[in-house]
């Protein structure tokens, strides 16, 4: 992949995935600043990767081709409005992972023409197993554009949708989806537990069995989801009954529920912030 000099805004759980996924995929980490006030994390990352640490956000972006913007929602506008006033960003790349923040604030807030690339991570690139959406408005170039999926491919699987509109789904279907996943399991821990088993082979149990039914998905992409769940439903035995209870309280109703209730906040965000 090409590779351009980087300057992360923010160190913080998802810079610091994305970061690790990239060097641990040959990035060379010399290429990549890492900017934040405390020292906390960005040092973490300088030590544990080589990246380099500093809490200039405008000195790096200023020397950086491609500016990540890893902070919180709620602080973009702040971050962004000091960045504007000292560095030009005509010829850079802008990448933004916040959920919320729509194109046409970042354009607001950096300017009109802004090279900017809307990307969806989630934390599992801390692993190379992300999944991040990325969206551009129409006047970003192709190299841009590339030069973006290359740098997610690095730590995941990448999907680009039309409409930014499509960015809020993939943080309902991939961005906040580990947490779903994890609570699912800390759900199963817990009742392993408390049948008797001890925390550590309860955890065992549960990874295991999450890690293993990802895999068989991935190792069979023609396979229907509900065909790999019949194959473990045997007639008249344990799973059915199990899935019968989840099925009575309407699991894909509350599914449903929660990743709309992601896309309704997402919206809102984009009022607020
Ligand atoms: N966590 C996730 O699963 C996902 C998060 N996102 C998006 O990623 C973004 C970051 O989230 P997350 O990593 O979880 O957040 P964290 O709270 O873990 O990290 C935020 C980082 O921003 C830094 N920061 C705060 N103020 C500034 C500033 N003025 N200048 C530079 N850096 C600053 C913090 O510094 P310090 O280290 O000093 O505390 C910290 O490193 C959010 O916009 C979120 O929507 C997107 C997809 C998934
Ligand atoms: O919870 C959030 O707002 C961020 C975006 C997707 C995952 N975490």
């Amino acid at each position: 992949m090409q590779h351009r000099k980087i300057c992360f805004i923010g160190a913080g759980n998802m810079a610091g995935a994305i970061i690790a996924g990239l060097v641990t995929s040959g990035y060379p980490a010399d290429l990549i600043s890492v900017c934040a006030p405390s020292g906390k994390n960005r040092d973490a990352l300088a030590e544990k990767y080589g990246t380099r640490s500093s809490s200039e956000n405008i000195t790096c972006a200023k020397e950086a081709d491609v500016v990540v913007l890893a902070v919180k929602p709620q602080l973009m506008a702040d971050v962004c409005s000091e960045l504007q006033k000292q560095v030009d960003f005509s010829g850079k790349l802008v990448l933004s992972i916040a959920a919320g923040v729509s194109v046409a604030r970042f354009i607001a807030l950096l300017g009109n023409g802004l090279n900017i690339v809307r990307v969806m991570p989630n934390t599992p690139s801390l692993v190379g197993k992300g999944m991040s959406g990325l969206y551009a408005p129409e006047h970003v170039g192709q190299q841009d554009r590339d030069f973006s999926s290359e740098l997610m491919s690095a730590v995941g699987k990448v999907c680009w949708v039309d409409t930014e509109e499509g960015i809020n789904h993939v943080i309902a279907a991939a961005g906040s989806a580990p947490a779903y996943f994890f609570l699912f399991m800390e759900a199963m821990q817990q009742e392993a537990q408390r049948q008797g088993l001890s925390a550590d082979t309860a955890r065992l149990l549960v990874q295991q069995a999450a890690s293993g039914a990802a895999a068989l998905v991935e190792a069979n992409p023609e396979t229907p989801l509900s065909t790999l769940r019949e194959n473990v439903t045997s007639k008249g035995g344990t799973t059915f009954e199990a899935l019968k209870v989840f099925n009575e309280r309407e699991l894909s109703a509350i599914v449903a529920e929660a990743m709309q209730a992601a896309i309704t906040r997402a919206q809102e965000m984009e009022k607020l912030f």
